[in-house]
């Protein structure tokens, strides 16, 4: 996050792994959406790469359908999508081969030559098996090597665990220095992950009460509806905690524990998340099952249809004992946090499609007020990242020309619907500017490896259960007897469907009538 505007200078953006899902249905939309807000300098040009034969114009001809399948929206005059579309060139090649970058260097030089900038970034949107032999072919072939500046985007994931992280990097690190490389993590680019900074730093009646004398718990739940879909081949040995703990759970508790940094540098910012994992307790494999729960989704029914368990999926084995859920309770180690713990949950095939945060605050010393069933609800901030964009804060207030004495009733904020922009337009946007604030630092992938590679072990080693829940349900039951034995329950979230924050809180004073306490569920 730069304080001052910094502008795109023009470049060569190079997108190896042009005709990949990914490209199809993020990255391109994310291109020409910028080149709609006027982002994109004249003078930038894009060589997409793979290995499909297209020239030129086929390739134009598949970032149109893409545009029709994924983004059906953004198009609204065909003309100012062809010129958009001449920025585009396409380069066929094997990119593990060497002598294949002759070709590419040549379309690059020439490009060069006209549009006048010798400045390239490299995007490596590939199956990580490819991420260290393009960027050694990089090296060798000399595209790494120009006048101007040179960046690499690379996708995740990066590494399997420490030790292979560890090599990967000391290979990208060959090539290009730490602050020329730009990880991705794409919760980084979503406008609520990015707001929590400035929630919490822009505000001052926050800080006072931003720590463990004020805040009982911590909630981080990133839920999912989809299956494992197509990518069996790659979610067999990730699993849910390598595919969603290790990058972006662990980058959300980051943004809500860390301190405030000195300046709004993005080195400041990122040394103070990486103080973060330095203070987040680690668990030895023993440990693990006293702290985690791990589960995986059985047959249910989602949208009035039968869907198959994860074990039935193409492609998965079908004793196939990977995790689609985890729900863990973290601790952060320092001063604010001691004893607060951040619960984390992430899953798929669950009930809803929602990512939310909760910051539980603890109750009154002393109760003088009640509702009309003897409980009262505790007050929280909500901080909604997805699909609804915007936070509230729950307050217990009289309600005028109800009956009951103290309801909850909210503060709210939310982005309109379609406003903000796509976290890969906000993540390219910040890597032409050349700022790496939300892109992941080697310290921070490597500390996260670190505090997930035991737990992996311990699932490798089956220290803990695997819990089957029925798909559509909210997960497994020993996740809410994680969070009973601190005295604490999960607060549900919701989908799309109940976007607003009255129809929850009509939902919360139910739960309250049933006489559910939150501290003492
Ligand atoms: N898809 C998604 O939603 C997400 C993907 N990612 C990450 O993005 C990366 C790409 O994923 P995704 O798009 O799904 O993968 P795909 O398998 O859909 O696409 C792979 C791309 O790489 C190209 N490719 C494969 N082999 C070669 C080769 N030898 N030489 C040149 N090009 C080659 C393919 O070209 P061709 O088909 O023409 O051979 C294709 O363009 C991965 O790291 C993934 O983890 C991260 C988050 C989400
Ligand atoms: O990185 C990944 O994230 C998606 C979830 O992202 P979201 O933006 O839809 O919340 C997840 O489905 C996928 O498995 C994982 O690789």
């Amino acid at each position: 996050m730069m304080n001052e505007e910094s502008k795109i200078e023009p470049h060569t953006f190079i997108l190896f792994g042009a005709t990949g899902d990914l490209a199809r249905r993020k990255l391109i939309p994310a291109l020409y959406n910028m080149y709609l807000r006027g982002q994109i300098p004249a003078d930038t040009r894009i060589v997409n790469v793979a290995r499909s034969a297209y020239d030129d114009h086929g390739y134009r001809t598949l970032a149109r359908e893409a545009m029709r399948e994924f983004a059906p929206k953004s198009i609204t005059k065909e003309d100012t999508w062809n010129d958009f579309a001449k920025k585009m060139f396409y380069c066929q090649l094997d990119a593990s081969n060497l002598d294949h970058y002759k070709k590419l260097v040549n379309m690059v030089e020439e490009i060069e030559a006209h549009s006048n900038t010798k400045n390239r970034l490299f995007y490596l949107a590939m199956a990580p098996d490819f991420f260290a032999t393009v960027t050694q072919n990089l090296q060798e072939s000399g595209l790494s090597h120009t006048e101007g500046w040179r960046r690499l985007i690379i996708e995740k994931p990066f590494g399997h665990d420490f030790a292979s992280a560890e090599a990967l990097n000391n290979e990208l690190r060959s090539v290009f220095e730490e602050d020329e490389i730009y990880r991705i993590d794409h919760y980084l680019g979503k406008e609520m992950v990015q707001n929590i900074e400035v929630i919490r730093f822009a505000n001052s009646i926050f800080e006072p009460v931003w720590n463990n004398r004020s805040i009982s718990n911590i909630q981080i739940t990133s839920s999912e509806t989809v299956g494992v879909e197509d990518r069996a081949s790659y979610y067999e040995h990730a699993g849910a905690l390598r595919d969603m703990v290790q990058n972006h759970m662990l980058q959300m508790v980051m943004m809500i524990a860390m301190e405030p940094p000195s300046r709004l540098k993005n080195e400041a910012i990122r040394d103070e998340k990486v103080k973060v994992l330095r203070s987040l307790r680690r668990f030895s494999p023993e440990e693990v099952k006293d702290h985690v729960i791990r589960g995986q989704y059985g047959v249910g029914t989602m949208n009035g249809q039968q869907v198959p368990a994860y074990v039935q999926e193409k492609n998965v084995n079908p004793s196939s004992e990977t995790e689609t859920y985890v729900a863990a309770k973290l601790y952060v180690d320092n001063f604010r946090w001691a004893g607060v713990p951040f619960y984390i949950r992430t899953g798929k095939r669950l009930s809803v499609k929602s990512t939310e945060i909760v910051i539980q605050f603890r109750d009154m010393p002393k109760h003088l007020y009640f509702n009309q069933d003897g409980n009262l609800g505790p007050n929280l901030l909500v901080i909604r990242v997805n699909p609804v964009e915007g936070m509230y804060i729950q307050l217990n207030a009289k309600r005028p020309g109800t009956d009951e004495m103290v309801v909850p009733v909210a503060m709210e904020f939310s982005q309109p619907l379609d406003a903000s922009q796509e976290a890969y337009e906000r993540l390219f946007y910040d890597a032409m500017r050349g700022d790496s604030t939300f892109f992941t630092r080697w310290d921070e992938v490597s500390l996260a490896w670190k505090f997930v590679d035991p737990i992996a072990e311990a699932f490798t080693e089956k220290r803990l259960p695997l819990h089957h829940y029925t798909a559509g349900s909210h997960g497994p039951e020993a996740a809410d007897n994680l969070l009973a034995k601190e005295g604490h329950r999960w607060w549900p979230v919701y989908g799309q469907e109940t976007a607003s924050v009255e129809a929850r809180l009509e939902k919360e004073t139910a739960t309250l009538r049933e006489g559910k306490n939150h501290e003492n569920p």
